[in-house]
């Protein structure tokens, strides 16, 4: 290639897995992309964990099928679909032809008290991930995106983080939406309770499913079996923020090679995310101090992704082009 070597810096190391992940050099460019938008509640909003109602989550759902939220607006400007996959929200959403209806349960029960969810419901949950990324591939999506929506589910994402790493719950846990100091001790508390009655750094697949479904959410589980489902069907998954980051652990415990088909697509500030991705060798492409979720992280990297594609694809080589090589 026309470029003296390594100067695309890390969009090398994104060309070089893209074409592992195709197994074929240079690798098809990774579009059309879809987001999946994996949506649950979460008993745990009952500890004050969040200044928000847990109906917005639910509101929410409405406002990205009718186009109207920040990962629709970022979507529209890349040409990627926004498909959300109800997992577990507690209301009852109304049918549109973007809404992929796998209602586990209406919610989690409240991790800070017992477990999120029985076995059976966490399965359930990845299984709907999987059949997912596994349709979306089949129906010629070149890069699958995780987005998420669920009131409080930061909580969650924090005690994961904390079961498969090992951080402490003050260091992993965050302020989420934008709560106050009193709030944030509270929920640093809630954390230490859940990942107390769960065994640290779980490192077997039934391990990692059992504190999935005792601190985890629905979406949680619904985007670790996202992850696993673009690896089966190798498409490159591109991971939004500290929500992805914890699922990624899960999936990174259920298939370990599944994770050689991620790229993270950005750091949020909530700080389990950074702990999350350096505990999966994970290189976030941008450090942007978003921490919305939806999928809006992961759709602002997708261009540099896609560009690295192109790169490999299009830049003629010293030969072609006539240009002298150095030294
Ligand atoms: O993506 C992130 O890193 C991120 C960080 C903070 C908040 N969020 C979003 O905000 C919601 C959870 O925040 P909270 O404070 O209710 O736990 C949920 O809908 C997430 O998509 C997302
Ligand atoms: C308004 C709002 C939008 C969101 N998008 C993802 N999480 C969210 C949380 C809130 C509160």
């Amino acid at each position: 290639m026309t470029k003296p070597p390594g100067s695309l810096g890390v969009l090398e190391d994104v060309a070089a897995q893209l074409a592992g992940i195709a197994g074929t050099c240079p690798p098809p460019l990774p579009e059309p992309a879809t987001v999946a938008v994996f949506a649950g509640d979460h008993g745990v909003h009952a500890q004050g964990v969040t200044p928000w109602p847990q109906e917005v989550t639910a509101q929410m759902v409405a406002n990205f099928l009718a186009g109207g939220a920040v990962v629709n607006a970022f979507a529209a400007g890349l040409g990627a679909r926004v498909v959300v996959v109800d997992v577990g929200v507690a209301a009852t959403l109304e049918a549109t032809p973007a809404l992929l209806d796998r209602k586990v349960r209406r919610g989690t029960a409240d991790l800070a008290v017992g477990p999120a969810m029985t076995l059976d419901e966490a399965c359930r949950a990845v299984e709907s991930g999987i059949e997912v990324a596994t349709a979306l591939a089949a129906d010629g999506s070149g890069c699958l995106v995780t987005g998420d929506m669920g009131i409080a589910n930061t909580t969650a994402s924090a005690a994961l983080v904390c079961a498969f790493t090992g951080a402490t719950p003050a260091s992993a846990t965050g302020r989420g939406t934008g709560i106050d100091d009193p709030t944030l001790a509270r929920k640093v508390e809630v954390v230490s309770r859940a990942v107390a009655r769960v065994p640290s750094r779980p490192t077997t697949p039934a391990a990692a499913l059992a504190v999935l479904a005792e601190v985890g959410g629905l979406e949680h589980a619904g985007l670790a079996g996202f992850v696993l489902g673009a690896a089966a069907a190798r498409v490159p998954v591109l991971l939004d923020g500290a929500i992805a980051g914890s699922a990624a652990l899960v999936a990174a415990v259920l298939c370990p090679t599944a994770m050689e088909y991620a790229l993270a697509g950005h750091t949020s500030v909530e700080p389990g995310h950074a702990v999350a991705l350096e505990a999966l060798g994970l290189r976030p492409l941008l450090g942007l101090d978003l921490r919305l979720g939806e999928g809006t992280g992961a759709l602002l990297a997708l261009p540099l992704v896609q560009s690295a594609a192109r790169a490999l694809r299009d830049v003629a080589t010293f030969d072609s082009a006539g240009v002298t090589e150095k030294n």
